[in-house]
């Protein structure tokens, strides 16, 4: 394989150019020259139209295979081997691109359109595929450097997840042509609430005649034991103009209260209190009337539909996990990865990061700790990036702050934006795992508040995602994520290397 490195220290100025779509060249360690922004790019922006040099398949194998053009040429549909003339061919590769490509058959030409806001002087990045033929300079720690693939066929041969110029990428796939299934998550009991009936349950209450007790009995709710997530989906507490009640809990045997002749209480008494969340605006009037309730609405009535780019988007994000697993697998870990890329519509959901995709494999086996799965890892990854890139934005912190949140696995106290709100932690993102995940990381799922998971191998005896249980349909859950098992072999996506004993929670 020729090397570039060479040819790149002896440059010693980039060309100018004239394209107006804000892009420049410029060279950067490690990786030669690159195309960078000269500007702020606004998202779906079409920065550049390459032309295209094409070989045939027999030219390349004898002649250009052997050349430094290895680095820059690929697959063309049709078998042919092609160079991208202009800017395409300075590209370079990222994990987390920023700028998608489509390949015009009628123009011999590639289009390439950035897929988020552009930052000035950020760089502009293509994803080459899983098989690299060099060391990203970038690449993430987890992935072994040993674990780069010679596909000697051309750099850029593996084209995944790009919309092809003869697909249309607004085009709606129909449900049945999807390479995955979407499991049902709403709860069995979820449709069953109806005007005539809202399924009740028998809780503990106390009545509080002064409010300025309401905080003490909090406080020793919580340290009595009593303040368990069962009863989650109400609000804990109902005012009247007379008094307070407290919602206590719903074991059978009534609670002992605390004695303080100071604070009056009523005995504790038996009331009938909604099941579950309200799904709809109207149960939740029917509901609030027995006692206040959480609204928590499905998603959406309706399955999301999903057009042709997002399914490429999907596609090549579960590639992507498939592939790392099964490097991971090989250097002994089990092969088991989570992934969470920048969302498919990532201009509209608000998403804008610098780092904005995170991934992580399981690694009990080398850390020997068994709680080390690879969603609770990544989901921990994007909530300690967040506090630090808060604080870093906002006015500098003293050491001692920065030392503790390091320390910290979940920071205890995120700064304000990203507190329990909007943007809480997994808010509007996508989890692409290899292994549906476990009990354990489907309830940190649920808390981290993702939006949908994609799994390819199920796990019929530990999973938390339709296998042993499924804990999104679970009923009182106040939150409930999608759920879609990836088809073995869809979309080229092939779960080779990714078996695991039955009995291990993924
Ligand atoms: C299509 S060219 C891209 C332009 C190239 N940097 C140049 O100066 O001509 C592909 C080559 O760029 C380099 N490259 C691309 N992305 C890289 C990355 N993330 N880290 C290091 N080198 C990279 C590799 O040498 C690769 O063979």
């Amino acid at each position: 394989m020729t090397d570039l490195s060479h040819s790149h220290h002896q440059l010693t100025a980039a060309p100018e150019h004239l394209n107006n779509t804000g892009c420049r060249i410029q060279h950067l360690d490690g990786k030669g020259r690159g195309v960078f922004a000269s500007r702020a790019i606004p998202a779906q922006s079409l920065i550049e139209i390459s032309p295209v040099l094409l070989f045939s398949a027999s030219e390349y194998e004898a002649h250009g295979k052997h050349t430094v053009l290895d680095h820059y040429t690929f697959k063309w549909r049709d078998g042919r081997m092609a160079l991208a003339l202009g800017l395409g061919s300075l590209f370079n590769h990222s994990e987390s691109p920023n700028v998608s490509y489509v390949l015009d058959r009628t123009t011999e030409s590639i289009r390439y359109t950035t897929t988020r806001a552009v930052k000035p002087d950020e760089e502009l990045c293509i994803f080459y595929g899983s098989k690299l033929w060099f060391d990203p300079v970038d690449r993430s720690p987890h992935i072994s450097p040993d674990a780069k693939t010679e596909d000697g066929w051309g750099g850029l041969s593996a084209i995944q997840g790009e919309v092809a110029a003869d697909e249309d990428p607004l085009e709606i796939i129909p449900e049945n042509d999807l390479p995955f299934t979407r499991i049902k998550v709403t709860s069995d009991h979820d449709d069953e609430d109806t005007e005539d009936s809202v399924r009740t349950v028998q809780v503990w209450a106390v009545d509080i005649p002064d409010a300025r007790h309401i905080t003490v009995m909090l406080k020793w709710l919580k340290q009595s034991g009593y303040d368990t997530p069962t009863l989650s989906h109400l609000k804990r507490i109902r005012k009247s103009p007379t008094h307070s009640t407290l919602l206590l809990t719903a074991s059978p045997d009534p609670p002992t209260l605390p004695s303080d002749p100071t604070m009056p209480l009523s005995d504790p008494y038996e009331i009938s209190v909604p099941a579950s969340a309200a799904l709809t605006p109207i149960s939740l009037k029917l509901k609030t009337a027995l006692w206040p309730t959480v609204f928590a609405p499905p998603r959406k009535g309706e399955p999301e539909q999903w057009s042709r780019a997002r399914l490429r988007w999907a596609q090549r994000a579960m590639q992507h996990v498939a592939d790392e697993a099964r490097r991971v697998g090989a250097s002994g870990e089990l092969p088991i990865v989570s992934y969470v890329p920048a969302p498919f519509d990532a201009l509209e959901t608000g998403y804008d990061d610098d780092r904005p995709s995170f991934i992580a494999h399981d690694i009990r086996t080398s850390a020997h700790h068994p709680l080390r799965h690879s969603a609770m890892s990544v989901i921990r990854k994007l909530a300690d990036s967040r506090p630090r890139r808060a604080i870093a934005s906002t006015s500098a912190p003293p050491p001692a702050a920065l030392a503790e949140l390091s320390r910290s696995a979940f920071s205890p106290k995120p700064p304000e934006p990203l507190r329990n709100g909007q943007f809480y932690l997994l808010t509007s993102l996508t989890l692409f795992t290899t292994h549906e995940p476990c009990l354990m990381c489907s309830m940190a799922l649920l808390h981290s508040r993702v939006k949908e998971i994609f799994y390819l191998v199920p796990m019929p005896r530990t999973g938390g995602c339709g296998g042993a249980a499924c804990v999104p349909k679970l009923e009182g859950v106040n939150h409930r994520y999608g759920i879609a098992r990836w088809k073995v072999g869809g979309e080229g996506v092939s779960d080779e290397g990714l078996q695991i004993d039955d009995d291990i929670d993924a």
